[in-house]
């Protein structure tokens, strides 16, 4: 069965931009971008229920789906509000289609949530074959070549289709394409297995727990805010580590979440109601350092220099440490050279803003050199008040070697990537201390 070993489909200039010092690791990075971290993830919101009982609650899911063979829930040690799930038993992985199954095409995105135990949601079904009923059963497969049509009736041959799955049909060509006035939204197949073993359960967040990759939930125990605090998270919607944040600290202290996105800090604005703490406005964090620094803090950017005692840089980046990635959505390398600019100045603003003494951490859901080791590296020459600490608590691996980056220095960073104790997205966390003055 057809599944691919590169993201970039064979785009060799792409996929030269990713590792260009250790190009070596390049084709190891490559294939593992393409697989599916096997473990899922939820952070539990102590603040307002406890561990227990939500491992409890998913314990009830998983056995009523898969009752003596229900896979296994786990903490673990420095991360007291994470519970994961294991993937499931060899047996039960589905590994080839039924030939007595029609079919439906997904784009690739829908296919790579779906392989991470998602249902699929209407507006990534490419084509369903005519006469295919409620409740049955289809063989899903993902459309790597980018050429089937919307709405297509008949079987999609393709040599760059891949077999993701087995689904249940809950909505009908007819719902699917008729209605050309408003977009359809729900769940049209809800998945009943898969080829990556991580159980189809869908996305059981709720306000008590929330679905979250485990770099991402390292990255704010990194970060480590101390109730009292002031604290900015510059990049942040949807706002998935402002409240882990704001948890971490009980609720107490002052969290500052800009993003300048108004569709997106709309989009998180009820989820974020809920914490005292925080507040979010909607902002251009190149700009949120005051031009004079007389007047007391403010409580709307922009800030006056040393305002906040830690702050997060959760930068907008290529997006490439996302795993699986069956066909990466970037095709030119302009795009992907164009990340550590802004980067850049986001990383300028957030020095001037951070108090003497106080903790920047930089982050970003990439592999690229240049997003990753490459902007740390800059980051050392232009501000000598920055010095890296260590990113503990320590998940994932180092970061990769460079010319301008003392291996001591590479080891402070966190670098999540093809490893063999941890499966999870590719991810990359650098901790600052600025120097008292
Ligand atoms: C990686 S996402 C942040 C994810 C978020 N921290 C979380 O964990 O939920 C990057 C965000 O940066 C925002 N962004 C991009 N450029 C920005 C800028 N100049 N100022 C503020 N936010 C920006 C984007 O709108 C996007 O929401």
């Amino acid at each position: 069965m057809f599944y691919p070993k590169t993201p970039f489909l064979g785009n060799s200039l792409l996929e030269g931009e990713i590792l260009k010092v250790n190009s070596a690791a390049l084709s190891q990075l490559l294939e593992w971008l393409c697989q599916t971290p096997r473990v899922t993830t939820y952070r539990v919101n102590r603040l307002r229920t406890n561990v227990d009982t939500h491992k409890k609650q998913l314990k009830d899911v998983l056995s009523k789906r898969y009752g003596q063979r229900a896979p296994r829930i786990y903490g673990l040690a420095d991360l007291p509000e994470v519970l994961c799930i294991a993937p499931l038993e060899a047996e039960l992985v589905l590994r080839e289609p039924d030939p007595t199954l029609k079919e439906i095409i997904v784009d690739t995105s829908c296919g790579a949530a779906l392989l991470r135990g998602a249902h699929i949601y209407a507006p990534g079904v490419l084509a369903m074959e005519s006469n295919t009923q409620l409740q049955e059963c289809v063989n899903v497969y993902a459309d790597l070549a980018g050429k089937c049509k919307r709405g297509t009736t008949t079987r999609y041959e393709s040599s760059e289709k891949v077999f993701l799955g087995v689904g249940k049909v809950l909505m009908q060509r007819y719902q699917l394409y008729n209605n050309k006035d408003e977009a359809v939204t729900g769940i049209a197949v809800e998945m009943q297995s898969n080829v990556s073993g991580v159980p189809s359960l869908g996305d059981l967040s709720c306000a008590d727990a929330l679905l979250q990759n485990l770099p991402s939930i390292v990255c704010v125990r990194v970060l480590d805010p101390q109730p009292g605090e002031r604290i900015l998270d510059m990049c942040a919607a949807p706002g998935n580590k402002t409240t882990h944040i704001a948890e971490l600290m009980g609720d107490n202290g002052c969290v500052v979440a800009l993003d300048n996105s108004a569709s997106r800090v709309r989009g998180m604005q009820t989820k974020l109601n809920s914490y005292r703490s925080i507040q979010a406005h909607v902002y251009d964090s190149t700009k949120a350092v005051a031009a004079s620094s007389d007047a007391a803090c403010p409580a709307a950017p922009p800030f006056p220099c040393d305002s906040f005692d830690r702050i997060l840089l959760d930068a907008p980046c290529s997006g490439l440490g996302n795993r699986p990635q069956l066909l990466c959505s970037i095709k030119q390398a302009k795009v992907l050279q164009s990340y550590p600019n802004i980067q850049r100045r986001l990383l300028g603003q957030a020095v001037q803003l951070l108090r003497p003494g106080g903790i920047l951490v930089y982050s970003t859901c990439s592999v690229t050199e240049a997003e990753c080791e490459g902007i740390v590296a800059w980051a050392l020459r232009k501000y000598p008040e920055l010095r890296l600490v260590d990113a503990t608590p320590r998940y994932g691996g180092s970061g990769l070697p460079l010319p301008d980056l003392e291996a001591t220095q590479s080891s402070l960073l966190q670098r999540f990537g093809p490893c063999k104790d941890i499966d999870t997205v590719g991810f990359f966390i650098a901790k600052f201390q600025k120097d008292s003055k």
